[in-house]
């Protein structure tokens, strides 16, 4: 019986269709095929997949695939800010999502977060925050503080900054850094112009320098100069391509009093009412193999294991792409490796010094230490008072460029060694000897470390902010990025981490690669029937009109499920219509 009125609706269709005999063969096959799986379907528990989909009549399609679809499973690549931002965020939808973690360190997550509580259980925060130290509160909202209220974590402003100049033996504090300050704006403003007006692009370095040295700024104070070279900047060489380039940094700091690495901490282990995510240590993933067919993503460790997931955040940083230690298959398209050779990569660490007492004055917040020689550039010229922020008698301090990297080569006494002559030439042997005994020195080596190879993203002379967004660009059907280098605005900060992080998450929820697919359908589409109705107007004779009309209906009645065509009738029939139904929508 159904079969009999099946091929009815079969015959008159492929009437109506002007199929062949041969097409009209495989619609046959279809519909045997439909019958058998409606029969499976009858059998397969108490209500069938045809009887659930009834329920979603009228309803959008989407909502029957959402509700009834098995979750898509996500792995996340790297537990830094930004794949655990990441992480979160999809695990929010546990309905439709599925989420893995995995973590290349053996011992600890965080990535360039860092807040050693390890290796010292009863630290407060901010005393052993090697990686990520404050964050930056200047211009705009950062969402990191709502995230921070959110959490109950309290922060704290860095306090007033002193400029130290050995060599004059001289402090420059309170107003007269006001004025030094608006000397800094003004150098900074004709750099930039500077740097807008040559035809070959300029280094914020090379900028400044000229404006100082051929005299287009009166100083009158030579401290001016000395704070901008002591500014990251100056110091790592940036593009003056851009006007962010001209901005020293020095203010407008806040500190967590628990840390930053409480950040992630929390995004990990989640708050009172959510559960905790699922995080794999010791796993470093070697290759990331797109499946096309199966619409899937492996991922390879390199202890020989592997996973297969729908989607993967691949949120480790740009070095382990560019390094080739993380592979694609295939490769990913040119234009990411060109970007990424092109993108800067700081180098930056920290020290840091515990005392038995503090010996340096309380109400300072950060110390500058104004340097002359080249080769002391960088070296340990910018220090945090860590007692002012939470009364432990330490000191932090930064390392940027090639002093960066040299101390890192320094064995534990030689580092000692250094800060001591660096503390001394700033505060005097009277008050360094109140100090008593180094009681703790730590220190960071981002550079050799095997998992960031380096600090963090910076415009390089050469590169562009749309290398940084190239990277927002999931390659489909299932690889997104996260991480500070994948967005220009907020590069190599944590902030800038953890929204790429909420930004990859909504990719995935959305469904972009999916949304992608259709857009290029549709172009495809339209491109053939301007292609189909450019030839109609070349071609004439009733003859070959009719069999155009013919193709043209063909190609409409045809749609895609999971990627591959069927046979319209075929969909049709699903959607358990009467023959009359099936035929005048066929018709329209
Ligand atoms: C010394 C220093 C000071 C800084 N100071 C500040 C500051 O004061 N304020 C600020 O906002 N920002 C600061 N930053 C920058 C900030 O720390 C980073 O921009 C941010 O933490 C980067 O987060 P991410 O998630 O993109 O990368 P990461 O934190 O590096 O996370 C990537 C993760 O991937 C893991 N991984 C790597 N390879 C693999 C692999 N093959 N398989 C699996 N996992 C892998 C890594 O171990 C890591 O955990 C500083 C950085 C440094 C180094």
């Amino acid at each position: 019986m159904f079969l009999h009125s099946a091929f009815a609706v079969e015959k008159s269709v492929c009437h109506k269709l002007c199929l062949a005999p041969e097409d009209s063969l495989t619609m046959k096959f279809s519909i045997i095929l439909f019958l058998i799986l409606c029969i499976v379907h009858c059998f397969d528990g108490n209500e069938s997949f045809e009887d659930k989909k009834n329920k979603f009549v009228g309803d959008e399609e989407k909502d029957f695939n959402k509700k009834f679809a098995l979750p898509k499973d996500v792995v996340v690549i790297g537990a830094g800010m930004a794949g655990l931002a990441a992480a979160r965020r999809l695990t929010t939808d546990k309905t439709n999502f599925t989420v893995n973690i995995y973590e290349a360190r053996r011992e600890r997550f965080g990535g360039r977060v860092w807040t050693d509580k390890l290796a010292n259980p009863r630290a407060k925060g901010p005393e052993v925050d090697l990686g990520a130290f404050s964050l930056t509160a200047a211009g705009k909202n950062n969402p990191l503080f709502e995230l921070a209220a959110d959490l109950g974590l309290k922060s704290v402003s860095l306090g007033e900054l002193q400029l130290l100049i050995p060599w004059e033996k001289r402090v420059v504090i309170g107003t007269d850094l006001d004025t030094v300050f608006s000397e800094t704006s003004k150098i900074l403003e004709l750099a930039m112009n500077e740097s807008k007006a040559s035809k070959i692009e300029m280094s914020v370095r090379e900028a400044v320098d000229a404006v100082i040295s051929n005299g287009k700024v009166q100083l009158s104070d030579s401290a001016s100069s000395y704070l901008i070279q002591s500014s990251r900047p100056y110091l790592l060489d940036y593009s003056g391509k851009y006007p962010q380039s001209f901005q020293l940094g020095f203010a407008h700091k806040k500190v967590l009093l628990d840390g930053m690495g409480e950040l992630t901490d929390r995004l990990l282990s989640g708050d009172l009412d959510e559960p905790p995510l699922h995080l794999g240590l010791n796993k470093a993933a070697r290759q990331i193999k797109i499946d096309k067919k199966r619409n899937k993503v492996v991922v390879r460790f390199t202890d020989g294991s592997q996973v297969i997931a729908d989607a993967v955040v691949v949120a480790v940083p740009l070095s382990i792409i560019s390094s080739g230690d993380l592979q694609f298959e295939p490769f990913l398209p040119k234009a990411y490796y060109e970007a990424a050779k092109e993108m800067g990569i700081t180098w930056e660490n920290r020290v840091i010094v515990e005392f038995d007492h503090a010996f340096w004055p309380q109400e300072i917040g950060m110390f500058v230490r104004a340097v002359q020689a080249e080769e002391e550039m960088g070296h340990l010229q910018v220090w945090f008072n860590i007692n002012q922020i939470v009364g432990v008698p330490a000191l932090s301090g930064y390392l940027g460029g090639k002093a960066a990297e040299a101390f890192e080569k320094l064995s534990d006494e030689e580092a000692e060694k250094a800060v001591l002559s660096v503390l001394l030439e700033m505060f005097g042997e009277s008050l360094l000897s109140q100090g008593g005994k180094v009681v703790r020195l730590q220190r960071s080596a981002w550079i050799s470390d095997s998992w960031s190879k380096g600090a963090a993203t910076y415009p390089k002379v050469g590169s562009s902010p749309s290398m940084w967004d190239i990277f927002a660009e999931p390659i489909c059907p299932g690889v997104y990025f996260a991480g500070e280098h994948t967005s220009f605005v907020d590069h190599g900060t944590v902030h800038g981490a953890y929204v790429s992080g909420l930004r990859a998450a909504s990719q995935i929820m959305g469904d972009l690669c999916e949304q992608k697919r259709l857009e290029q359908e549709e172009r495809e589409r339209k491109q053939r029937e301007a292609e189909m109705a450019k030839k109609e107007k070349e071609t004439s004779g009733t003859g070959t009109i009719e069999r155009s009309v013919c193709r043209q209906r063909k190609e409409k009645i045809s749609i895609n499920i999971i990627g591959s065509p069927i046979p319209a009738a075929f969909h049709l029939l699903t959607k358990k219509q009467t023959p009359t139904q099936a035929k005048s929508h066929i018709d329209t």
